[in-house]
């Protein structure tokens, strides 16, 4: 199905559930909503339609340095796979390369293909460490994403603070504890 298509089906789909909820969705207020709001469904689930080698589109670096690269604080949009809700955090990776560094910007974006699906974080904090690793070629890899879930804080058990906290370590990120000690510290590290 073309992208228009898949928009047109979203809106009408949106259209019933603003009517199922018993608002009119013919109100001057809510008339362009349907379309509105399959728009963002569809740049919120845009990860569907990418592909890693596009993401990183040629940015793989020849480099010595054997030293841990680590990107902290990256922002974190995500939809539960459960609730269709949001669920919002950051994200902190780090590599050990083996003869090849990725471009610094290219990590958030494989961040944002994975995020931008309906997830559950512990299968996305997975499938970033697995795509950077298999990307890089890298000797170790871990990711750590914390995350507020607004299924938890807006309806549900209704708890404001609990924040959830996954992490994977592959490869020598995993072997060596010393490394993956210094990983968690940086990590923690106010800026
Ligand atoms: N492990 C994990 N659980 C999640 C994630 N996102 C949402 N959940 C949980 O998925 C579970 C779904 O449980 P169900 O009992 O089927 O659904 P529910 O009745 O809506 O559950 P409550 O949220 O407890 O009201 C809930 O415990 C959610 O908190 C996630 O990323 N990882
Ligand atoms: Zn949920």
């Amino acid at each position: 199905m073309s992208n228009e298509n898949v928009q047109t089906v979203l809106a009408e789909n949106f259209r019933t559930i603003i009517s199922s909820l018993g608002e009119n969705p013919d109100r001057e207020g809510l008339l362009d909503t349907p379309k509105r709001a399959a728009k963002a469904m569809q740049f919120l689930t845009q990860g569907y339609h990418q592909d890693l080698e596009s993401i990183v589109n040629g940015a793989i670096f020849e480099s010595d340095n054997e030293e841990m690269v680590l990107v902290k604080n990256i922002e974190l949009y995500s939809l539960c796979e459960h609730h269709l809700l949001p669920f919002i955090g950051k994200c902190h990776v780090a590599y050990l390369p083996a003869g090849k560094v990725i471009g610094l910007s290219k990590i958030a974006r494989v961040v944002d293909m994975f995020a931008r699906r309906l997830q559950i974080q512990e299968n996305l904090t997975s499938q970033i460490a697995k795509a950077v690793e298999s990307v890089t070629g890298a000797r170790g890899v871990g990711v750590i994403i914390e995350a507020k879930h607004m299924c938890m804080m807006m309806r549900g058990v209704e708890k404001q603070n609990s924040v959830m906290s996954t992490s994977v370590m592959l490869g020598d990120m995993r072997k060596s504890q010393a490394t993956r000690q210094e990983f968690l510290m940086l990590a923690k590290q106010q800026n």
